[in-house]
Order: C-alpha cells, then structure tokens, then sequence
C-alpha cells in the first residue's frame, strides 16, 4: 500500500502545494513568520516504521497545538479522568482556538476541551513535576519516546518569541486562576513558561509521524511494541482529535477527511488513520481557521483516494 501511495504522492503534494497561496503564515508569534509559506511536505509510516515522504519533509518546525494532544495524555496518566475533566470539557468551543468568551459566558467557567489554548494551559497545570523544569523534562521525555528519539528539544528562539507576545495566553490563564481552575498554589507565569515551552517542541514531519503512529496503535509503539499509553487515554485524544482537533473547521474536516487530525500555527498537522498509519504534514501557510491550507488539501485528497474515513 505505501508502494501505491509513493507513486501518487508527487503529484500530489505538487498540487496541494498550489493551496498555500489562500494562507498566511502566522504572524503573532514573531518568530513563526519565517516559515516558507510556499512549503509542504508529508511523510506517513506505517506499522513497521517504513515511511513515504515527499516534499519539505525535513522542515523543522515547532508542534504548537499538536502537543496538546501529549500533554493531554500525560495528564491522563498523571491524574486520571477524573482529575482532568473537573478541570477541563468534552464540548468543541464553537470559538477561536485563543477565546476567552465562554469561560466568564458559561458557568462554572472552566475551558471546553484540551485542545484550545485555555483548555490546554489548565491540562498543563496538572503534569507533574516539583519544578517548571522538572515538568518540562517529563513532558519532553514523554514525546521523545513516542517519537522514538533522543533528537526533539525546545526551540528556545519560539519560546521566547511566545512569551513575549502572549497577551492573549496570559489573559487566558490569569482568567482561569481568577475561576479558581488554576488552584492558589499554582504559579500563573511559571506554568505558562512551561506552556510555552511544549508548543516550542521543534520536530520534522517523519518524527511526528512516528508519534502519530503510537495512537494509531492505540498507545503501543508498533515499531518496537512498547506500550506508551493505556488504550482508553488514546480512545479519549483521538475522540479529542475528530471533534476539536482543527479548531472551528473540524467539522467540514470530519466530513471531507473522516480521520483524526490535530494542527498547530506552525503549519503542522499530525494525522491518523487507526491501525495503518501515522501521518506527519507541515505547510506553514494557514486559512482563516488556523489550520495549513495545502495541507488539509492533501489530506483530504488521500483520504478520498485511499477511503481512509472513518465514517
Ligand atoms: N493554534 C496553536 O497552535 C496555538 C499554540 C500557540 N502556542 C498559542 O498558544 O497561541
């Protein structure tokens, strides 16, 4: 099957790659906006760890939003589902990824999901770890496995870049500590350091495959049959993935593309298709949702070609 993909996948990406002209690279995190905006690649592994690749493959770029999906699995394991779901929903927002509206429009005024901003800065708050350090180490050790390599480190130069723009995060969180979500003993700008920090994870597209390819093997790396995460916490990400996983756009998503999908501003898009293949895409201009436009253009063509929805 990854012989038949590799044939098609030129031809593709080249027509994808035409798609990036209706996005912009984001801007408000000063560092990002040095992307190439042109830029797509894809690379997708399959169960043994083979790979297909075409295009910018080998672009770093920092994960952004899709290390939610980590983190929220990480508190899962840290503190179960009963910990994290009285600090966060299960409801898509219906809002942009970086709102404040619900949480002082919806009582009791904690964030909707885990995968917008504030919902993603109180799951952070639970990892744990003595220190801001600590946790950052935990949280990186947690993607390098699943990633299945030493080599991912923060981008220092992103991080810094965030925490100097992040009017709006810090807004989010100080709203959350203000509702009381953020307990008192809780540090507003050491988890936000943190916070920060976790986005800035940089990576290329064949490394986030390999993560990808972890939670379509419901939690056990099929390359070297190591179980990372308990079966049920992927269950609830990928749930995540499908109903919130590309912002205000994952419905029109679930119905062109039918898989689990998570994006981040960086361009990035980690996609899944359960018991097959995990899926690593970047192509940093992005449409007014926040999601690469050339890269949901391929996927949606893959999906379509290879019947790979879900539904
Ligand atoms: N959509 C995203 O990727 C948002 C993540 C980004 N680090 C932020 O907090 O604004």
């Amino acid at each position: 099957m990854l012989d038949q993909i590799r044939a098609q996948l030129p031809g593709w990406v080249n027509e994808s790659r035409a798609l990036a002209v209706h996005g912009r690279v984001a801007a408000y995190i000063p560092e990002l906006a040095k992307a190439p905006a042109d830029a797509l690649g894809i690379t997708l592994m399959g169960r043994g760890g083979e790979t297909a690749s075409e295009g910018s493959h080998d672009l770093k770029f920092t994960m952004q939003s899709i290390s939610k999906v980590f983190t929220l699995l990480l508190a899962l394991m840290d503190h179960g589902e009963e910990g994290v779901f009285a600090k966060v929903g299960m409801e898509p927002s219906g809002d942009d990824f970086n709102s404040m509206l619900k949480l002082e429009l919806v009582e009791p005024g904690i964030p909707f999901n885990p995968l917008i901003n504030a919902g993603a800065i109180a799951v952070t708050s639970l990892i744990k770890g003595e220190t801001p350090a600590r946790k950052i180490e935990r949280i990186l050790r947690f993607f390098r496995d699943a990633a299945g390599t030493n080599e991912l480190r923060i981008n220092e130069a992103v991080s810094r870049s965030e925490a100097a723009t992040a009017h709006r995060n810090r807004s989010l969180a100080y709203f959350l500590k203000d509702n009381e979500v953020l307990g008192g003993e809780i540090d507003v700008e050491e988890l936000l350091q943190v916070y920060f920090d976790h986005c800035s994870v940089e990576i290329d597209c064949t490394q986030l495959a390999r993560m990808a390819l972890v939670l379509a093997f419901g939690g056990i790396d099929p390359v070297t049959g190591r179980e990372l995460v308990p079966r049920r916490y992927v269950r609830i990400a990928k749930s995540f993935m499908v109903t919130c996983g590309m912002y205000n756009a994952s419905g029109e998503f679930a119905i062109r593309t039918g898989i689990p999908a998570k994006s981040g501003v960086s361009g990035g898009i980690m996609a899944i298709v359960p018991g097959q293949y995990g899926i690593g895409v970047v192509g940093p201009a992005l449409g007014r949702q926040g999601n690469s436009t050339a890269g949901v253009h391929l996927l949606e063509r893959m999906s379509t070609a290879f019947d790979w929805s879900l539904f």
